[in-house]
């Protein structure tokens, strides 16, 4: 049986973050995860997720000045210091709410500058991560909703994971990204299982609920659960309208 864990930097927003772990469970999923959590004290989150019996899989660094457009500090070669303290401030949050996973994002740059930047920052993200047992997350962005984001196809990541070298960093593999970039989804979570961390999923191209668009994921989750993998993916759709009236995928696609 597939298991799901509710993206709650998407699914009910008009929630406070706690209220939201709290609706998940009663919908019934396994797991929660979310965006930018600071403005919720760890102990608020904890207290929902002791409540519920749901852990947190993962969060993200915050991304800097949203309002200029920036998603993300870290290849940027000029925002070193500002990126680490967000990397520093992820992982104190994690550990406080034993969150299992850190996304931390690139930002939108490019050149051999960027990648050596983006390269050590993942490096230092790792080390200050290995000793809460907490796991660094990468994610390839598409270029139709992030253009120019340094990191946009999943072969770049894995040569990424490859030259940071260390244990605790791993792809967050977005379905809804992946698609829209490279696609061929099942031949790629196959041969790219032993480097993911993460397995997230929307609709394709309107990254709605999962039962429509171009991508079958009755197929998808059933080639997930060949491959034994057990962890819960996670919903990171838009919903049309209120969350609670566009869960009816959760039960077909189970
Ligand atoms: O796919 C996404 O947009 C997210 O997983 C994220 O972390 C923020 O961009
Ligand atoms: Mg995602």
């Amino acid at each position: 049986m597939t298991k799901f864990s509710a993206n709650l930097g998407f699914l009910w927003t008009e929630l406070s973050l706690p209220d939201a772990i709290r609706a998940a469970r009663s919908a019934g999923f396994d797991a929660v995860e979310c965006h930018w959590p600071y403005d919720t004290p760890t102990d608020d989150i904890n207290a929902a997720l002791a409540e519920t019996g749901l852990s947190m899989l993962g969060l993200n660094a915050r991304r800097g000045d949203t309002s200029a457009g920036e998603n993300g500090l870290s290849a940027l070669p000029d925002r070193i210091t500002q990126a680490r303290s967000f990397i520093d401030e992820a992982i104190q949050y994690a550990s406080l709410t034993n969150t299992a996973c850190v996304h931390v994002m690139a930002g939108f740059v490019s050149g051999s500058q960027a990648h050596k930047t983006f390269i050590e920052n993942l490096q230092y993200a790792c080390d200050q991560a290995a000793s809460h047992n907490i796991t660094i997350l990468i994610e390839p962005l598409n270029s139709y909703d992030a253009p120019g984001y340094f990191l946009s196809t999943s072969e770049q990541a894995e040569s990424i994971i490859t030259e940071v070298d260390r244990t605790n960093i791993k792809l967050m593999f977005d379905c809804y990204h992946i698609q829209l970039m490279e696609g061929d989804l099942s031949n790629r979570l196959t041969r790219l299982l032993p480097i993911i961390g993460h397995i997230q999923f929307a609709s394709v191209p309107d990254r709605g609920s999962p039962e429509h668009g171009e991508v079958c994921y009755r197929h998808i989750f059933d080639v997930l659960s060949k491959l034994g993998y057990k962890s819960a993916l996670g919903a990171e759709y838009k919903p049309a309208g209120k969350t609670d009236q566009t869960l009816g995928w959760m039960s077909t696609l189970k």
